[in-house]
């Protein structure tokens, strides 16, 4: 009997492979090779990506046999999940599995910036030895707003707390008393705008959430103040940020992820005040390793025809948009 094609577009973790089982055959592409994906798809039963790989209606479409796209981490912005809904195709993500090495990088990115880390440590490597040029600001006693303090929202604010911040946060869709139970004050955004010395983003890129920090929002905030995006490029407007950044009315940012990516040309590259990482917020072997067997353990299940967790198909109020 044939098996069924499980078509891999992104590098996943052997364990997903593993997790697969002996039940399918498993073909690799590379998911930014549109034209190769385009035609490797033809014969999939299921397609398994990352965020690298763009799985809308064009490749469902061209996608007769398939049934199930297994994304495995978080975000959903390169899953066109209504077309595939309409093509009666189940999608299912890993919700949990990367959330604590996603809220570990947001730390790492906001001390990073704080103490110039990547530039001090670049400058030596030059053969620079200069101390003042790189003095840093202390994180304790300062303002961290978190807007969107869903799952990595709520693990930074624990990490944050410890190093001694006063968490804020907004987001209108948190009910009950989580927050408080934490110790964060949630507020209003023009708010948090204009008390936070250090603004992270958690949220989906949803088409409310994208330019949601934008110039005006940028004009509010303390010059003192840094940005650290480890959610979706576009959620902070990347032209107003760089304005901002030119102009002294931000001290920093941190960005791990970018509207485009690679980035290639953009102007938050060229700035000194500007800390980069190409969306690694996912990428350790802990959290490939989870995702990889969860997305697989989905799949397999899809393709018996059982009951997936996290199939994500039901409509939600901030689908993420394929913007
Ligand atoms: N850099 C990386 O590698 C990496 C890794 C994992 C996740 N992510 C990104 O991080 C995002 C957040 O992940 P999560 O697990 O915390 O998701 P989550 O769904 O648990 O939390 C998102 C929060 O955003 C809130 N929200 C939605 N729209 C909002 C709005 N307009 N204003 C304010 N709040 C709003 C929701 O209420 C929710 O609490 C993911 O969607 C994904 O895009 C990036
Ligand atoms: O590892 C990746 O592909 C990044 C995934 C991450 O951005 C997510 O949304 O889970």
């Amino acid at each position: 009997m044939k098996h069924p094609v499980v078509l891999i577009a992104d590098p996943l973790s052997p364990a997903a492979v593993d997790a697969l089982g002996e039940d399918v055959e498993i073909r690799h592409v590379d998911g930014t090779d549109r034209t190769a994906l385009l035609a490797a798809v033809r014969d999939a039963d299921a397609l398994l990506v990352r965020s690298g790989t763009r799985a809308d209606a064009e490749v469902i479409d061209a996608a007769p046999r398939l049934k199930v796209i297994g994304r495995a981490g978080v975000g959903l912005d390169n899953v066109d999940v209504a077309a595939a809904t309409r093509a009666g195709v189940l999608v299912a993500n890993t919700p949990t599995a990367n959330i604590v090495s996603a809220a570990e990088m947001t730390c790492a990115l906001l001390l990073a910036a704080a103490r110039n880390v990547p530039q001090a440590g670049h400058a030596l490597k030059q053969g620079s030895w200069e101390r003042s040029r790189f003095t840093g600001v202390e994180l304790a006693g300062k303002v961290l707003g978190i807007v969107g303090l869903g799952r990595i929202g709520v693990l930074v604010a624990e990490r944050m707390t410890a190093f001694g911040m006063k968490v804020i946060a907004y987001d209108p869709y948190v009910v009950g008393d989580r927050a408080t139970e934490l110790g964060i004050e949630m507020t209003g955004l023009d708010d948090l705008l204009t008390r936070a010395d250090f603004v992270t983003v958690h949220l989906p890129r949803t088409p409310e959430t994208i330019g949601l920090i934008g110039a005006d929002a940028l004009r509010k905030a303390k010059p003192t103040a840094y940005f650290v995006n480890v959610a979706r490029g576009g959620i902070i407007d990347e032209a107003a940020l760089a304005d901002a950044l030119r102009a002294g009315d931000i001290a920093g940012a941190a960005l791990d992820v970018f509207e485009t990516e690679p980035p290639s040309g953009s102007p938050l590259l060229t700035l000194d005040n500007v800390v980069v990482t190409p969306h690694l917020g996912a990428s350790t072997y802990e959290a490939q390793e989870k995702a990889g067997t969860q997305v697989a353990e989905s799949v397999a299940l899809a393709l018996k025809g059982a009951p997936v967790p996290n199939a994500v198909n039901a409509p939600s109020p901030y689908a993420e948009s394929m913007a």
